[in-house]
């Protein structure tokens, strides 16, 4: 099948994904090495490229006024993972590929080495045999779609794509448009009037705020489920807010996560519908009412603490005893720990083609003019009423209430340990704002030092809709995907997969998990 087959037939099809993975094909054999003459040779690896060049010993010997170095050696790997391209040209081949200038960054670099001595068929034969082993089922030379908020985080979006991210994806041979956002909400007039078929992934130099919009960008037009299905959505660090990246390249280095988006596969993304007053929008992220959203959003005043100031808000919240009372309606799916723990774990060696990991989606064109492409609401809107078997409880000690679709909030705030990309659920963490002050100090603790999940006062559950409403309060906050709406009643559902991101592992998130 074709791409433009593809484009024309299911739009839930990827041709990359659902192919047999290269590293099915990584069978060391005599075409493995590639001797390019006496002194160099290249050879193929499960998991990585060998290089041998009597001239990286001449080299250092150079360097070092001709005395040889201890440990001055003639061979070189580079993990598969960080091979860029490989090319012919000329009389030369050139690999190139990511090279670790330190934990946290990487810079494109190149080997070359003269080909005179061999068949050209047979280099050709050998490079090509190299990309499918270094790309495996992720797309290769990727369309990317590339947005910068040039004010996102502290105004480095603009340097942190042409230093550290742009020369990777130029190495890596990804066909590049460019375009920076002028305006609040930019984001979202880009991806709704887009050509969908000139680009394979849609790049935020950005926060977590431009995700948002791109896909609700995507969402508001006629042919949203085949936009969401075709597009994957990534995150290349440059904001305050970077959760994105560590759920899906477990960093916030823009250079790592460059890295993460050339050989990130396709990985079908739940997306959560929240309707509001009259509106329709998408959260990929997380939504939250009490005492998260009050510190993510109300603590402006504090932004000098950086970081520390979510910390801080949060301590002074809980050891306050602060509640936030409102009238809540869930749709469980699963209640207890034991049986999200064992759904975590059947999702580990999960391998199933993506097609199998979206909807199914009822209809579309069926929701009141709001969302028109968006698969119809099968819980309606905060407007209608009550689902069927769904019933309003009061909640006069609601703490926290936080519902997430990916694992970390942010660097080390693994709040949703259980989360999976596309098992069409939220997960839903409520904490008492009564509980002891000790117990929320242990509380907060246990978010970074991974043991959260197990306390005992913490109700965890998946869910696939709710209503919450909140009341008693005059005015308060409430975050969808770290952004403010107003403090009304609103109702959220779950479409499984409706998204698409490019993931390293293609099934989980890059957290620890509950297995
Ligand atoms: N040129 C622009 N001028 C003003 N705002 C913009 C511009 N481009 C994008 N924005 C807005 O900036 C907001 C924040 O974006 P982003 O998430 O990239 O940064 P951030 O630093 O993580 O966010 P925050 O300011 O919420 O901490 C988004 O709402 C986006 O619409």
């Amino acid at each position: 099948m074709t791409a433009s087959n593809q484009l024309e037939g299911d739009p839930f099809s990827d041709v990359h994904a659902d192919s047999t993975g290269a590293e099915d094909l990584r069978v060391f054999t005599a075409e493995s090495t590639l001797t390019l003459d006496a002194n160099a040779s290249l050879t193929l690896g499960s998991d990585a490229l060998i290089i041998f060049d009597e001239g990286f010993v001449k080299r250092e010997a150079r360097n070092c006024c001709g005395i040889l170095p201890n440990g001055a050696k003639a061979t070189r790997t580079i993990p598969l993972f960080n091979i860029l391209w490989a090319d012919l040209a000329g009389n030369e081949i050139a690999v190139h590929y990511a090279q670790r200038l330190s934990k946290n960054e990487i810079r494109a670099a190149s080997y070359r080495h003269s080909i005179q001595k061999i068949e050209p068929q047979k280099a050709a034969a050998w490079v090509s045999r190299l990309l499918d082993y270094a790309y495996g089922k992720a797309q290769q030379r990727k369309r990317i779609k590339v947005l910068v908020n040039p004010f996102g985080g502290q105004g480095k979006a603009r340097t942190l794509f042409s230093q550290e991210i742009k020369p990777i994806f130029a190495a890596a041979r990804c066909e590049l448009d460019v375009q920076e956002t002028e305006y609040q909400g930019h984001a979202v007039t880009i991806t709704e009037a887009l050509d969908i078929n000139k680009y394979d992934v849609i790049a935020c130099c950005s926060g977590d705020g431009l995700p948002h919009e791109v896909f609700n960008g995507l969402g508001k037009r006629a042919d949203a489920r085949r936009a969401l299905a075709r597009l994957a959505v990534v995150q290349l660090p440059c904001g305050s807010g970077n959760a994105m990246s560590w759920n899906l390249a477990g960093t916030d280095s823009a250079s790592l996560c460059a890295l993460s988006v050339i050989k990130g596969v396709k990985t079908p993304l739940d997306l959560v519908s929240i309707t509001q007053g009259g509106r329709r929008t998408l959260s990929f992220l997380s939504q939250s009412v009490g005492v998260v959203a009050e510190c993510d959003l109300g603590t402006e005043n504090l932004r000098w603490m950086g970081s520390a100031r979510f910390t801080w808000g949060f301590l002074v919240r809980l050891l306050g005893q602060t509640v936030y009372p409102c009238d809540l309606a869930v749709a469980v799916e699963l209640d207890d720990k034991a049986s999200i723990r064992e759904r975590y774990c059947a999702e580990l060696g999960n391998r199933a083609p993506i097609s199998t990991k979206r909807g199914p989606f009822t209809g579309q064109g069926d929701n009141k003019g709001i969302g028109d492409g968006l698969p119809t609401l099968k819980y309606g809107t905060v407007n209608d009423k009550l689902p069927e078997g769904w019933s309003m409880v009061p909640y006069d000690k609601m703490g926290n209430f936080y519902a997430g679709n990916m694992a970390y909030m942010a660097a080390d705030a693994n709040f949703f340990p259980a989360t999976l990309p596309n098992d069409g659920c939220l997960d839903l963490i409520c904490i008492d704002g009564d509980i002891g002050r000790m117990s929320a100090l242990k509380t907060l603790l246990a978010v970074e030092g991974g043991t959260f999940f197990d306390m005992p006062h913490v109700k965890y559950q998946k869910i696939s809709g709710y209503r919450i409403s909140p009341k008693d309060q005059e005015d308060g906050y409430i975050s969808i995907d770290g952004e403010r709406v107003p403090f009304e009643p609103f109702q959220a559902e779950v479409h499984r997969g409706l998204g698409t991101v490019l993931s390293k592992s293609g099934n989980l998130y890059e957290a620890p998990g509950v297995a």
